[in-house]
């Protein structure tokens, strides 16, 4: 048998399409949501996710600025400057790319941004939120790993889920969101006993630890859901300027024994920015005391 690919990619432009029509109606009653995305130094993955994030925001007619400072900004600048976003009417969603250089503390910074504008949903109150089940932002990157499961599955309830990873942006929340879908959840990381027959046992099995095609095939349950966080780039080939870019799963022969699984790239890295614009009209509809357009 052979996997079902998820289209990350086209499902992403559908839902930046209906975002789109979202920001159209807002327009209607004075609300523009504003994006605000900094940028610190000068890694070139970084710039070009941020270049991404920015155009799309565009696109689905938000406004959106990119603020680039250089790679030895003081602490204070870069607090000053999320001040400043905080106060900014125009701006409803924040978000400080990561990692930072050396020298910049990152908890520090997280706890400086408004939570009613934290899009990453890194702020403690939103990751409390979010635990607790109350109304919180959520992370994109788990956000838009549960739009492709429920896509691909419907209802989630019962099935055994793995988290390979536990990063505050993606593996903690990316549990306590299939939790909240009535799965049972195991978080797993480099360091778990027997990693592939606990991967084995999940029938939704999601990679976020980073390391390239770690995840074997027949570490996969057949016809399990497979969901691939990772964005690495492989050292290039010989006489080829850029490394080939893979996940964390073994793709070629995941697919020969998963019911589905997300491509890399074209899978989960699009829909991580079509969330970040949710997650920008659900703070700019909050912060302004109106309903969102699309329910
Ligand atoms: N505060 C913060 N929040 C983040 O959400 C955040 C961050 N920092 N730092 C870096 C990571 C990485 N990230 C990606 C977003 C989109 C793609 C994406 O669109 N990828 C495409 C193409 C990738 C390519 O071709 O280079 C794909 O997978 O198809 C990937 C990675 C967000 N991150």
């Amino acid at each position: 048998m052979t996997a079902h690919i998820i289209d990350g990619k086209a499902f992403a432009a559908g839902l930046r399409q209906r975002l789109a029509e979202e920001v159209a109606a807002l327009a209607g009653q004075g609300v523009q949501p504003g994006l605000a995305v900094v940028l610190v130094g000068e890694d070139p993955a970084s710039q070009v996710y941020v270049g991404s994030k920015e155009r799309m925001a565009k696109e689905a007619g938000m406004a959106s600025t990119v603020h680039r400072l250089p790679a030895e900004t003081p602490q204070a600048d870069l607090l000053a400057l999320i001040a400043s976003l905080n106060a900014d009417p125009a701006v409803h969603g924040i978000l400080v790319q990561l990692p930072l250089p050396p020298g910049l503390d990152p908890q520090a910074v997280v706890l400086a941004i408004d939570p009613a504008k934290d899009v990453d949903g890194l702020h403690p109150i939103n990751a409390g939120n979010l635990a607790i089940g109350a109304p919180a932002l959520v992370p994109c990157t788990p956000s838009g790993c549960m739009m492709l499961l429920r896509d691909a599955l419907g209802d989630l309830t019962g099935a055994r889920a793995l988290v390979l990873g536990r990063s505050n942006l993606m593996g903690k929340p990316m549990g306590q969101l299939l939790l909240a879908a009535n799965c049972t959840v195991t978080m797993a990381h480099s360091r778990t006993r027997d990693l592939p027959e606990e991967c084995r046992r999940a029938d939704i099995l999601v990679a976020a630890v980073g390391r390239p095609r770690m995840v074997k095939g027949d570490w996969i349950r057949p016809g399990a859901t497979v969901i691939d966080v990772g964005i690495n780039r492989l050292p290039p080939a010989p006489g080829q300027q850029k490394g080939k870019l893979v996940g964390d799963v073994d793709f070629d022969a995941a697919k020969e024994v998963a019911g589905a699984i997300t491509p890399v790239p074209g899978g989960v890295g699009p829909m991580t920015i079509a969330c970040l614009l949710d997650n920008t009209i659900t703070a700019a509809c909050r912060i302004h005391g109106v309903a969102r357009p699309g329910g």
